[in-house]
């Protein structure tokens, strides 16, 4: 089932055009990992297709269902989180069962099943040791590992991650990895993720988009970017 359709986009910060004529179809159950250099619009490319940034030109549909029928639920971890101060009140384990939410009532008792999901969530992060933590007192890298739990404890039928895997040492990145892969193969959801890491990505996606930056007079801009897809089983 296709969950989101971007048709022939362009966008531009100011008068430099960062993608154009881009097209790219998600499906459910997909792992599809988005790659390319600094700067070649990445996370641009994310926001629009979550319609956080609006085109220049072009179409971005989004589904309103899922696969079983039921509203669709998109979790995102953006490149910079919101920053927490010292003294934000939660622990790690409070913030990250609040994930649980979207899926029933909002603060409903927490069921035996939303707590082993919050311990996998926190376990596949590598963050199940902190739990009991203060948020304020946690480094960058942790902060963002939380927020990334927060959202796989949502379970959403979409997961939207941009380079979430900064800061992870190779143990935490493989187990990531597999807690990632889980989710699409045992529970049928997507995952769009942009990463640095090909070598990994290789390993457990199912297809690649590679950004690249290209010159182009004709728009006067800086940089162009065209989408290549390379599809691990043409390899
Ligand atoms: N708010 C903004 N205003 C103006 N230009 C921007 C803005 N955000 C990004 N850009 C520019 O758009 C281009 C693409 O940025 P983007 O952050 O999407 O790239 P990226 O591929 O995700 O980069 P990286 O791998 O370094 O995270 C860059 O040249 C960047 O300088």
């Amino acid at each position: 089932m296709k969950l989101i359709s971007m048709e022939n986009v362009q966008f531009n910060y100011g008068n430099e055009t960062v993608l154009d004529n881009i097209s790219l179809d998600v499906f459910s159950g997909e792992f599809i990992t988005l790659s390319g250099p600094n700067g070649a619009a990445k996370s641009t490319l994310l926001k629009i297709l979550l319609k956080l940034l609006k085109p220049k030109k072009g179409t971005v549909q989004i589904s309103k269902q899922n696969k079983d029928g039921k509203k669709l639920v998109i979790g995102y971890v953006p490149q910079q989180i919101a920053s927490f101060n010292a003294g934000f009140p939660s622990t790690v384990l409070e913030l990250v069962q609040s994930g649980c939410y979207p899926r029933g009532k909002w603060f409903r008792p927490l069921t035996k099943r939303d707590h082993d999901i919050v311990k996998q969530s926190l376990l596949g992060v590598g963050m199940w040791d902190f739990r009991h933590k203060k948020i304020g007192e946690l480094s960058g890298g942790q902060k963002q590992r939380i927020c990334i739990a927060r959202v796989l404890a949502s379970e959403p039928d979409i997961l939207v991650l941009d380079e979430p895997t900064t800061g992870m040492d190779f143990e935490n990145r493989k187990s990531f990895y597999q807690l990632l892969k889980h989710h699409v193969t045992d529970h049928g959801r997507t995952v769009v993720m942009v990463t640095h890491d090909l070598e990994d990505a290789k390993q457990f996606a199912d297809r690649n988009i590679y950004l690249e930056q290209k010159e182009n007079t004709q728009w006067r801009c800086f940089t162009l970017a065209s989408c290549n897809e390379h599809y691990w089983a043409a390899d």
